[in-house]
């Protein structure tokens, strides 16, 4: 996908992270950096810290230390980044039961400053991008799990961010629209998005990252660009790492 540009910072960078859950650590400095139209897929174990990185660069956990940069700024001066220049699915995404599909997009478009018809036109792009316009009248208490998602997916993308941080974005998602998500998200690259997602799907990574992290007890093991004659190595790497058997890389 898109080549790094070394006039411009990074979209995302950090730098030797550290977060304690529960007084055991869970991510432990952990330094990475992600460019503008790259897709970074995110790997590991239950309990690996995936989840965990991901809140932090979405700005909802605080790092113990370290810094985390967003588009070469660092984030715990500049909070109000997040909200502008991140879309974030967490593993569960936050809805309203009693809003419909179409009001939870306004809410997140008037969190951001948008409005009017800039608001209408994100809107009605992100219903029609992700097959909601049949159901953009209907509470989201009342809508299937997948549609579940795919309104979290929506809120997420309807401000443009540069980073899209995704926590399996494919949870629930029939085979239909996982290769629609495949297909979005290769679009977004190619228009200059960042995105990380996290997932356990080892297709899911092969089908639309260009590079791919592997976390194992909170440190990072494995991180390297993912051209398509290395994804059958894929398998063996992960295992490799899951079951102890590679040394730090
Ligand atoms: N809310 C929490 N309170 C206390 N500890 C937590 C909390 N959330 C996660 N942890 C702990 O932090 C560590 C990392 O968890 P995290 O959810 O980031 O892993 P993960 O890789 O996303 O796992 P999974 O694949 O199961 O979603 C684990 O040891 C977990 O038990």
């Amino acid at each position: 996908m898109n080549a790094p540009n070394p006039a411009s910072p990074p979209v995302l960078q950090l730098e030797q992270v550290v977060r304690h859950r529960a007084g055991r650590p869970a991510v432990r400095d952990l330094s990475l950096r992600l460019e503008a139209g790259q897709v970074l897929g995110l790997l590991g174990v239950n309990g690996a810290g995936k989840s965990t990185t991901l809140a932090m660069i979405a700005g909802a956990l605080l790092p113990d230390s370290g810094v985390i940069r967003l588009q070469g700024q660092d984030f715990s001066e500049h909070p109000e980044l997040a909200r502008q220049a991140i879309g974030w699915l967490p593993e569960a995404a936050p809805l309203w039961p009693e809003l419909t599909v179409r009001e939870h997009l306004d809410a997140h478009g008037r969190l951001r400053g948008i409005s009017g018809a800039n608001l209408n036109a994100m809107r009605d792009a992100v219903l029609e991008r992700l097959d909601l316009k049949d159901i953009s009248r209907r509470l989201a208490g009342v809508l299937s799990q997948g549609q579940r998602q795919r309104l979290g997916l929506a809120c997420a993308l309807l401000h443009r961010p540069a980073l899209l941080v995704l926590d399996e974005p494919a949870n629930a998602l029939d085979p239909v629209q996982v290769v629609a998500l495949r297909g979005l998200l290769r679009e977004l690259a190619a228009n200059g998005t960042a995105v990380i997602l996290s997932t356990h799907q080892l297709t899911e990574v092969t089908a639309v990252c260009d590079r791919v992290a592997i976390l194992h007890e909170g440190s990072l093991r494995h991180d390297a660009a993912l051209p398509a004659e290395q994804h059958a190595a894929l398998e063996k790497t992960f295992f490799d790492i899951a079951t102890h058997r590679a040394q730090a890389a």
